[in-house]
């Protein structure tokens, strides 16, 4: 994975007393004490995380904890008071806390580009005016302007409203505008500072799928700040949780759902339902883990009601449930099928782990298999995984 982002050691204090604060912070001090005695805020302290080019990290967080401050030290909006935070160009990773004023706008400019929770749309200019804002401060001829711009107006569905203006429009088309804007720099980074959460629940979640629809066709970095670990959990390839100003955990949905790291994160998780982050393959026994009987039968359940029999290439060649022979079918085809105690369906580790619990349902609890894209059996669920996981114990 090529990383497109790297923050290393990164500590941010607000304040005067910037070198006392941070004295304080390697002792130990906590945000509270820091400010009691210096009169200092810490933004950040001690965060390293690396974003790998073309996913989506999500800085998530309590309001006070240090997202935006972080975001924000990417492009140098914040003055980074230690630490190193590196950003991609090409081939070289340009240190943002140090680099000279040239080589910051060149990446303000062509690198990272930028959303706002509030738009910040110009009222006096119009749509098309505003996309191509930051064009114009570039120095993009006018007649490439042009066409750049109608390019980002139509990916956002917005080509019809290019002359009119932000007052004319709802909040959800004026953050199209916004991300219009971003993307008409052809920046490979975004940094999104909440970008949603001005704008009415259903607009919100038909934002979200906008983004990840036009993430599949572009690939950007983003980094996202969020404080609703829904929508983090939806558009994150990763997730950073911060807690006063340290991040605490970063790690994949599943991980944060399923390892929570301390009670701060735990508490951020104990509503969210596991079944809409959870696949297969969060829960599955590989095959190695399984019981194993002579003439290559493999006990796909610990209460031994299924096994199936593999050949040298672990393809399935015979099935049995309860003693008698089985059918192994498809979780695909679980809607269509009634239940039946002589099936035994399979899916693939990226299956729904809601669609395998349908299939266990539909086949009288019995195990899962899951294959992998060549039909290989590569492990199995039964139902104490499924309960394991959804309890989370
Ligand atoms: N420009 C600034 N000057 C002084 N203090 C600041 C500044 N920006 C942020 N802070 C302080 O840094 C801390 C972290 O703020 P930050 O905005 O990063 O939190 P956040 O997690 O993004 O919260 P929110 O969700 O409310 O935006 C807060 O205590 C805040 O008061």
């Amino acid at each position: 994975m090529t990383v497109a982002v790297e923050f290393r050691n990164v500590d941010i204090v607000f304040g005067k007393d910037t070198a006392r604060a941070l004295d304080m912070i390697d002792k130990g001090a906590t945000r509270d004490e820091v400010l009691a005695s210096t009169g200092a805020v810490i933004g950040c302290a001690g965060a390293s995380l690396a974003v790998s080019e073309g996913d989506i990290s999500v800085l998530m967080g309590l309001s006070g904890s240090g997202k935006s401050t972080l975001l924000r030290a990417v492009n140098r909006l914040n003055v980074v008071s230690r630490g190193e935070v590196l950003v991609r160009d090409g081939n070289d990773m340009i240190d943002v806390v140090n680099c000279n004023d040239a080589t910051l706008r060149h990446l303000r400019q062509k690198k990272v580009a930028m959303v706002f929770q509030q738009f910040g749309l110009l009222p006096w200019r119009t749509v098309e005016e505003n996309v191509g804002f930051g064009l114009e401060l570039a120095g993009v001829p006018e007649a490439e302007r042009r066409e750049r711009v109608a390019r980002q107006l139509k990916l956002v569905g917005l080509q019809q409203w290019a002359g009119k203006y932000a007052h004319e429009l709802s909040g959800g088309m004026q953050q199209r505008v916004g991300l219009a804007r971003a993307f008409a720099t052809e920046a490979p980074i975004l940094l999104m500072d909440e970008p949603f959460s001005a704008l009415d629940p259903l607009i919100r979640t038909k934002l979200q799928d906008e983004l990840l629809q036009l993430q599949s066709e572009l690939k950007k970095t983003i980094i996202f700040v969020s404080h609703d670990l829904e929508e983090a959990l939806k558009i994150g390839t990763t997730i950073t949780i911060m807690e006063g100003g340290h991040i605490i955990q970063t790690g994949t949905p599943e991980d944060i759902v399923l390892k929570p790291q301390n009670d701060y994160v735990r508490d951020f998780i104990a509503n969210v339902n596991p079944l809409s982050v959870l696949t297969a393959w969060n829960v599955m026994r590989m095959k190695h883990e399984l019981d194993h009987d002579a003439d290559g039968w493999v006990w796909l359940d610990r209460r031994a009601t299924t096994r199936f029999r593999l050949d040298a290439n672990d393809l399935v060649v015979a099935a049995e449930r309860n003693g008698q022979p089985a059918d192994w079918v498809s979780c695909e085809d679980v809607e269509k099928l009634p239940e039946d105690c002589s099936q035994v369906f399979w899916a693939t580790p990226g299956t729904p782990l809601k669609t395998v619990m349908l299939a266990m349902q539909r086949s009288q609890t019995a195990p899962v298999a899951l294959f992998d894209e060549q039909s290989r059996f590569v492990g199995s669920i039964g139902i104490r995984d499924v309960l394991t996981a959804v309890l989370r114990r």
